[in-house]
């Protein structure tokens, strides 16, 4: 795909906003609407079998039955259309003008401040409590899959993974370092899965490092693994209750849900009418904390 080409008689391509596993991301323009818009591609890389053609279109197709249903949201870009383009199909959605929190999280030279680091990941638990509370699983929430905009606003994106909570799924998904331990299992997944996840990323931001080993995913893919200690060395010791009950081995010793996340780091993110963060330079993830306007 390069610059200037059309997709689906109206849609022009600009440039590539990144690419993963099952699809690679571009901004373009709606000629016919006037405006910017994302274009996700599925990867033709996953023709190749027959399990990653089952895998991709049906993570295509969820993915786009989710973003509709979430269409309006707060943390999710807008579901605008599905199209054909050539053997398959493309999900155009609003453009998060930001980065991935990964890429935010890499270009703040060293560990992040609590205050940041806690509304980030609170505005994450935020928006996958949307999920949650129809009864979805993310099982993919990490770094990657969210993105902060100039005003500081975090969306979730990527929701080809997600699947319907305490069902068995076709097949597994997540990345290692932030996907709970019975992902790597062909057994129902529940809401916990996302909190574990939620926690990796909390951890990730406040120390630069994952609690667990970042291969645990694929090695207890081949055997069951005992339960290893997490390592938070360095998360601040208020914190560390709350990040343990997030990162449970076990499923069932785990915070439950998103939106019980959101209550349990409530103490810690900063408050209607405190000051900004003098070391905070570009988009301010807590201003929705600190200014109290969150209404989008
Ligand atoms: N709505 C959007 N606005 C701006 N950029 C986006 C948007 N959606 C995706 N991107 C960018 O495109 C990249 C790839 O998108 P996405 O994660 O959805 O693809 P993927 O192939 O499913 O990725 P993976 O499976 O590796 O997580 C993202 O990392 C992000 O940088």
């Amino acid at each position: 795909m390069r610059r200037g080409d059309v997709v689906a008689k109206r849609y022009v391509i600009d440039r590539p906003l990144g690419g993963g596993s099952f699809g690679t991301a571009f901004a373009a323009y709606d000629t016919r609407l006037d405006r910017q818009v994302a274009i996700k591609f599925q990867h033709p890389r996953t023709f190749e079998s027959n399990a990653g053609f089952e895998s991709n279109k049906m993570g295509f197709k969820e993915e786009a039955r989710i973003l509709k249903h979430y269409k309006g949201s707060r943390g999710i870009p807008e579901y605008f259309d599905i199209a054909r383009h050539n053997e398959g199909w493309v999900i155009v959605m609003e453009l998060v003008e930001g980065v991935t929190v990964e890429r935010y999280a890499s270009v703040s030279h060293g560990p992040m401040e609590q205050d940041i680091a806690v509304s980030i990941v609170t505005q994450v638990a935020e928006t996958v409590s949307l999920l949650h509370e129809a009864g979805y699983v993310h099982r993919d929430v990490k770094p990657g899959n969210a993105m902060i905009d100039h005003n500081g606003d975090v969306y979730v994106i990527d929701f080809g993974s997600t699947w319907v909570a305490g069902r068995k799924p076709p097949l597994r998904e997540g990345t290692d370092g932030f996907a709970a331990p019975e992902q790597a299992m062909p057994l129902r997944i529940g809401t916990s899965a996302d909190v574990f996840s939620i926690g990796c990323i909390l951890v990730k931001l406040l120390t630069l490092h994952l609690p667990y080993p970042d291969d645990y995913l694929t090695r207890a893919r081949k055997r069951r693994l005992p339960p290893p200690e997490p390592d938070l060395t360095h998360v601040p010791a208020p914190l560390a209750p709350v990040v343990l009950d997030m990162i449970h081995w076990e499923p069932r010793l785990r915070i439950q849900t998103a939106a019980e996340v959101v209550d349990r780091l409530r103490p810690f993110r900063p408050a209607a009418g405190s000051p900004p963060n003098p070391k905070l330079i570009g988009a301010d993830p807590t201003m929705r904390y600190r200014c109290s306007v969150a209404v989008r």
